[in-house]
C-alpha cells in the first residue's frame, strides 16, 4: 500500500461518524514536519504533545506517530518535485486525523501551494484559527486580553480556487478579449469598464455550498461558546464586490435564518425587535426609519422595501424571538472587511467567532495574531467532514531555520487544539496551563522576550517546550 513510508505497528485507526471522529485510545497520527523552522518547531511539539498525553492519562492513551512526507524532505526521500508523495496523500486520508509544519511556496512561479493542495484534496473547508490571550504575552495592544476571536475561514475557493493568467498569455488574452467585447457591453450595470489589454488576470469563484458550509460549521461552534460568546460575524467587501463578497454575506444570514431560525437573531432583527419593546405602538415606517439612518433618502420603492423587511420580521419572529428572548440567541452580525481590521483593535471584546472567505481570513488570522503576541502564537486547525489537518497561522520563516530560536507556540497551540478535536480535553488543558505559566513566569523565546519591558534573555526553541512541561504541575 505504501511506497517509502510504514506505518507504526502499534496504534489504531480514527474513524468518523456524521463528521465526528470516533477515537480509541491509542490512534495513529500521521505528521509532517514541514519545511524551514519545522526541523525546530517539530520536535519541540512532539515533546510537550506526548508529555502532557502521558501526564494526563498515565499510559492509558498514547499516540502512535507516523512520520509522512511533504516539501522539501519529500523530494530527498522520493525524488525531484515530489512535493507531494502520494503515500503522503494515502496515509492522510486512512488515518483521517493529521498534524503538520510550515510548507515552503515560492512567490511568482513555481509550484503551487503544498498546503493549499492539501486543503482541498481532503475538503478542509474550515481554517479555524483561535486568537486569545495568554497572561503575560507582551503585545503592541493596551487591553490584549480583550482579544479572544475564533477565525473561522473558509478553506477551498475564493483564491485559493483562483484561475489566472499571466499577463501576455494567449488564453488569458483571448478571455480579456471576450470580456472586452462581448460580455461586458453585454450587462449594461458594468457600464463603459474595459480590462486594460496589459493585465493579468485572475478568477475568484464564491459558492453559495462553500459560503454555507463555513457559516453552518461556525454557528455550530457558537453554540458551544459561553453565552457572552453566541456571535458570529460575516466578514465582507460586500459593498464592493457585490456578488462574490456580498453573495456570502447574504448567503451566511440565509442561513442563519433558515437551518438555525431557532438558535439564531440578525443584527437588524435584533433593532426591530428592540424597537417594538421599547414603544409596543410603534409603526412599520417608523421602525423601518430608526433601522436604517439614511431611509428619508432613499427611493419610494427602496423605503417600501424596509417597511416590509419591518414587517416580516415582526410576524415572522416576535412570538419566539421577541420581549427580549432574542437576547439568549446567537447574534449574527456583517461587517465589511476593512472595518473589521480595526473594530478587533478599538471593540475587540464585541466580536466571537469571525466569519470569512478566504483571503480575508487570511490577513485578518495573521492581525489578530499579532495582537495577542504575534505568529508564535498563532494556532490552526483544517477542518472537513471526514478529515483534519492541524497547522500553525504562519509559515516557514526561513531565517530562523535550524536555530532553536523559533517560538513552537503556534504549533504547540494546534496541537492542543487537535488533542481538544480528540476530545483529551485533560492533556490539552495541561499544555495550555504549562504555557500560560511560562509564559507569565517571562521564559519565552526571542519573539516574545524582545517585547517584554525590561527584555529578559530568550529561551530557545527547544528549552521553551521543557518550560511548558514542567509547568504542567
Ligand atoms: N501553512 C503554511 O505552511 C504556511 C506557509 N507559508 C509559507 O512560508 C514561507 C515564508 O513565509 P513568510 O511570509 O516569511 O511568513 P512566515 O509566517 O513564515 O514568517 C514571517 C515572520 O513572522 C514571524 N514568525 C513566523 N513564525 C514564527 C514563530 N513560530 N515564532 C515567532 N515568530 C514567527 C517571524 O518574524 P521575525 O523574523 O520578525 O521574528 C518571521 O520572520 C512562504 O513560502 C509562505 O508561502 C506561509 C504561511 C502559512
Ligand atoms: O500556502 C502558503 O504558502 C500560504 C498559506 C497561508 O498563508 C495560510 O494558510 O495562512
Ligand atoms: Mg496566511
Amino acid at each position: 500500500m505504501y511506497d517509502k513510508i510504514t506505518p507504526p505497528t502499534t496504534g489504531a485507526k480514527i474513524t468518523f461518524k456524521n463528521g465526528e471522529p470516533i477515537v480509541p485510545d491509542n490512534p495513529i497520527i500521521p505528521f509532517i514536519q514541514g519545511d524551514g523552522t519545522g526541523i525546530d518547531i517539530w520536535p519541540a511539539t512532539v515533546k510537550v504533545l506526548d508529555a502532557a498525553v502521558e501526564t494526563a492519562y498515565k499510559g492509558k492513551r498514547k499516540i502512535s506517530w507516523f512520520k509522512i512526507y511533504a516539501g522539501d524532505e519529500a523530494c530527498d526521500l522520493y525524488g525531484t518535485y515530489q512535493y507531494l508523495p502520494q503515500d503522503t496523500q494515502t496515509a492522510i486520508k486512512e488515518y483521517g486525523v493529521a498534524i503538520k509544519g510550515p510548507l515552503t511556496t515560492p512567490v511568482g512561479g513555481g509550484i503551487r501551494s503544498l498546503n493549499v493542495a492539501l486543503r482541498q484534496i481532503f475538503d478542509l473547508y474550515a481554517c479555524v484559527r483561535p486568537c486569545r490571550y495568554y497572561a503575560g504575552t507582551p503585545s503592541p495592544h493596551k487591553n490584549p486580553e480583550k482579544l479572544d476571536v475564533i477565525v473561522y475561514r473558509e478553506n477551498t475557493e475564493d483564491i485559493y480556487l483562483g484561475i489566472e493568467w499571466r499577463q501576455g498569455n494567449e488564453i488569458g488574452d483571448r478571455l480579456i478579449s471576450i470580456l472586452n467585447n462581448e460580455l461586458i457591453p453585454a450587462t449594461p450595470e458594468h457600464g463603459n469598464k474595459r480590462i486594460p489589454l496589459d493585465s493579468g488576470i485572475g478568477i475568484k469563484p464564491i459558492s453559495k455550498k462553500g459560503s454555507q458550509r463555513l457559516v453552518r460549521r461556525a454557528i455550530k461552534h457558537a453554540l458551544q461558546l459561553p453565552k457572552n460568546k453566541q456571535m458570529v460575524t460575516l466578514v465582507h467587501k460586500g459593498n464592493i464586490m457585490k456578488y462574490t463578497e456580498g453573495a456570502f454575506r447574504d448567503w451566511g444570514y440565509e442561513l442563519a435564518t433558515t437551518e438555525f431560525r431557532h438558535e439564531t437573531i440578525t443584527e437588524r432583527e435584533s433593532w426591530i425587535l428592540s424597537n417594538k419593546e421599547k414603544n409596543a405602538n410603534i409603526s412599520l415606517e417608523e421602525n423601518a426609519r430608526m433601522i436604517d439612518p439614511g431611509f428619508n433618502a432613499l427611493t419610494t420603492d427602496k423605503q417600501a422595501q424596509i417597511v416590509k423587511e419591518v414587517e416580516t420580521v415582526l410576524n415572522s419572529i416576535w412570538e419566539t424571538h421577541g420581549n427580549g428572548k432574542w437576547k439568549d440567541k446567537i447574534m449574527v452580525n456583517d461587517r465589511i472587511a476593512d472595518s473589521i481590521f480595526q473594530q478587533i483593535q478599538t471593540r475587540p471584546d464585541e466580536y466571537s467567532i469571525l466569519a470569512t472567505m478566504n483571503l480575508n481570513g487570511d490577513y485578518l488570522s495573521d492581525a489578530a495574531a499579532a495582537i495577542v503576541g504575534g505568529l508564535g502564537m498563532g494556532p490552526g486547525a483544517n477542518i472537513g467532514d471526514e478529515c483534519a489537518i492541524f497547522e500553525a497561522t504562519h509559515g516557514t520563516a526561513p531565517k530562523h531555520a535550524g536555530l532553536d530560536k523559533i517560538n513552537p507556540g503556534s504549533v504547540i497551540l494546534s496541537g492542543v487544539m487537535m488533542l481538544e478535536y480528540l476530545g483529551w480535553q485533560e492533556a490539552a488543558d495541561l499544555i495550555k496551563k504549562g504555557l500560560g505559566d511560562a509564559i507569565a513566569n517571562s521564559q519565552v523565546t526571542y519573539d516574545l522576550a524582545r517585547l517584554l519591558e525590561p527584555p529578559v534573555e530568550p529561551l530557545k526553541c527547544s528549552e521553551f517546550a521543557e518550560a511548558i512541561i514542567k509547568h504542567f504541575s
